[in-house]
């Protein structure tokens, strides 16, 4: 065996994971009220919860069958030096014998760490070189995998546990590869959106994939993906691209910014001739995307595979959780466009698997996340890799919904000095298809407002967002046992866990999805009518990515909050300039919780970097008014604000 051969187990082996099965074995009790979740564990060495599915029904089915199981079994017993922090302040030991973040107290063994502490997946975590470790809330368990000596010592000691999970194979038939869901009804709306390209020289935009001047195969595979025309940040994006510039790219959730950095990469890729081939140990892609999360890698590979459909040129994603072995191999079949999340990409990279001396394009998508704190150092070390061509040789493509202004200097380090910034209707705005409504709720009445706001949703897809992963099981375990077929989703749940949940939630199965944060962006699932915010984040940016989840692509969505002004005051002012950006009616008692009583006159609206477009520029569009006409490019520097 090569030293990264591994045994696998496939998904045919995963375990369920929506409301409650009954594989945990069946000692432990859900005492639910106070969120003691006693032995709340499932399986062994994880500590997390898991047992969280019932495959026969829709419901859970708390009293009788399941009494006892789920919720109990034994949890993962940590021994790693390291510990492990995020940014919920909460911190694991790895010596404390199971009762980690999430309050679980595990029994017996398993799960045990290496030098990152807490690894919840095994081969991403805790590795030397880096440092490894759990980074960021509910987001990528990683390392870099730099000290290869030190992985094979890891793995030669069975000193942590093997990620073994290779993901189902994808199906290959045009229907599955072109499922799609349809563009709703205020997808012309979307024409009359202000749009702003600044920095020199900005390119005209095209009005048609036409004018676009894509090869047939790329006609072909975005018309069986039922796009008819191209949404604004395709309509700008893709000839900036074309012109070979940099781009900081800002535009509302749901309104296509994969396809617009996609179908320029695979048709600049197409035109030149580039082909996979499968006779090289070490793969050399032309185009590199990174995104914060696992969820998020996989859909935009679905879209680059979809869109290269019938062409040379083969995408590969690398994401943790799954069988580094597996990924090899797949890489080594021939990579042109390799999608990862950071850890594991780097981890190809350190292994010699993946070299960089080809790449052309760098995206970053979630560019505003993949620059801040928590993966910053990751994205320095991966422009700063050995054989990563300069900012100068390679084009950076950023895409986002928001960006705020200190990221926004900080990506310049990125970018060429010439970069285009471009704003497609307010940076950081809402998306205005959300009907957004607030709920003012004290901490103890929210268990049971969820539950009547879900009896008024029925079967509609409904993503309910909580702050910590106990939360998530909490929440979900309270409505499977109040009998809403729920499943969850968050960072300490094992990828094929993960995945089974996101599943079962697209599928229908299990209509509602409890979810941290870790869902917040990006993902595109049809047909989600509702978002919650069971718990509002922190980060105003971080609630405008979640309630994206819903009114995508022309659709309308809602999305409730519930607002505790004990624990939610400092966001008021933040969520009262979001809805009146998005035309949509300020509640007196928000605006009052925000400003006093004093009202609104002469506020200036939130702190935060809320409403700023090109960082080059000094003042804020919003604040101006905006004079920019819709569909309409300034010129170069124009100023517009
Ligand atoms: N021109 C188009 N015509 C029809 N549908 C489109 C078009 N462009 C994109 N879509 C569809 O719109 C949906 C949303 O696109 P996408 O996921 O790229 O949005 P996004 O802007 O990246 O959102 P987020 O900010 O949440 O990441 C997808 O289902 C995508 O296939």
């Amino acid at each position: 065996m090569d030293e990264w051969e591994e045994e696998e187990t496939t998904a045919t082996s995963a375990t369920a994971t929506s409301c409650a099965s009954s594989d945990g074995g069946g000692r432990g009790s859900w005492k639910g009220d106070r969120g003691d979740f006693g032995r709340y564990g499932g399986s062994r060495g994880r500590g997390g919860f898991r047992n969280f599915s019932n495959t026969d029904g829709d419901s859970w089915n708390g009293d009788a069958d399941n009494k006892g199981d789920g919720f109990s079994g034994r949890g993962g017993r940590g021994r790693g030096r390291g510990g492990f922090s995020s940014s919920n302040q909460d911190r694991f030991s790895g010596e404390a014998d199971g009762a980690h973040e999430n309050g679980f107290r595990g029994r017996g063994r398993g799960g045990r760490g290496g030098r990152g502490g807490f690894r919840q997946d095994g081969d991403q975590g805790g590795r030397g070189g880096f440092g490894g470790g759990y980074r960021g809330k509910d987001e990528e368990f990683f390392s870099a995998g730099e000290d290869k000596a030190s992985d094979r010592k890891d793995e030669a000691d069975g000193d942590k546990p093997r990620v073994t999970y290779v993901p189902p194979t994808l199906p290959d038939d045009e229907d599955s590869i072109f499922s799609h869901y349809e563009s709703g009804i205020n997808f012309d709306k979307y024409d009359d959106i202000l749009v702003d390209v600044s920095g020199t020289n900005p390119t005209s935009a095209i009005m048609t994939f036409e004018e676009a001047g894509l090869c047939e195969s790329l006609r072909n595979n975005i018309s069986k993906s039922g796009y008819v025309k191209p949404t604004p940040v395709q309509k700008h994006g893709i000839p900036i691209i074309f012109a070979g510039r940099d781009l900081m790219a800002c535009a509302q959730t749901g309104s296509g910014k994969t396809a617009a950095f996609l179908l320029p990469i695979l048709q600049q890729l197409m035109a030149d001739g580039v082909a996979a081939s499968r006779f090289s140990e070490k793969q050399e892609p032309e185009a590199v995307i990174v995104a914060p999360t696992r969820e998020l890698i996989c859909q935009i590979y679905l879209e680059a595979r979809k869109f290269s459909h019938g062409t040379c040129v083969r995408p590969v994603v690398v994401y943790g959780g799954v069988s580094t072995g597996h990924q090899i191999r797949e890489i080594l079949k021939g990579c042109n466009l390799l999608c990862g999340t950071p850890g594991r990409l780097l981890d190809m990279i350190g292994r010699g698997k993946v070299g960089l001396s080809k790449v052309r394009y760098l995206v970053l998508d979630e560019a505003d996340r993949m620059l801040d704190m928590g993966f910053e150092p990751d994205m320095r070390r991966l422009v700063g890799a050995y054989e990563m061509p300069s900012k100068d040789n390679r084009q950076t493509l950023m895409f986002s919904a928001t960006y705020p202004e200190d990221i926004q200097r900080m990506a310049a380090d990125f970018l060429k000095t010439d970069y285009l910034f471009l704003a497609v209707g307010i940076v950081g705005g809402a998306c205005s298809d959300v009907e957004q409504t607030f709920i003012q709720v004290t901490k103890f009445s929210k268990r049971e407002q969820l539950l009547d706001l879900l009896k008024t949703t029925g079967k509609e897809r409904t993503m309910v967002f909580v702050e910590t992963k106990r939360q998530a099981d909490f929440i979900a375990a309270f409505l499977c046992q109040e009998k809403v077929p729920t499943t969850s989703i968050h960072g300490d749940r094992e990828q094929r866990e993960r995945e089974l949940a996101l599943a079962d939630f697209r599928s229908g199965k299990c209509p509602v999805l409890v979810a941290t944060s870790v869902a917040a962006r990006g993902l595109d699932i049809p047909d989600v009518q509702h978002v919650v915010n069971f718990d509002l984040p922190k980060d105003i940016d971080e609630y405008v990515h979640r309630i994206g989840r819903t009114g995508r692509c022309g659709n309308l969505g809602r999305a409730v909050a519930f607002f505790d002004p004990q624990v939610d005051g400092d966001l008021a002012r933040s969520l009262v300039t979001v809805l009146s950006k998005a035309q949509q009616e300020v509640p007196a008692w928000l605006e009052e919780s925000a400003f006093g009583t004093h009202g609104t006159s002469g506020f200036n609206p939130s702190k935060k970097t809320f409403g700023a477009t090109d960082s080059r520029k000094m003042t804020s569009f919003q604040d101006q008014g905006g004079v920019s006409q819709p569909g309409s490019q300034s010129a170069a520097d124009d100023d517009w604000e």
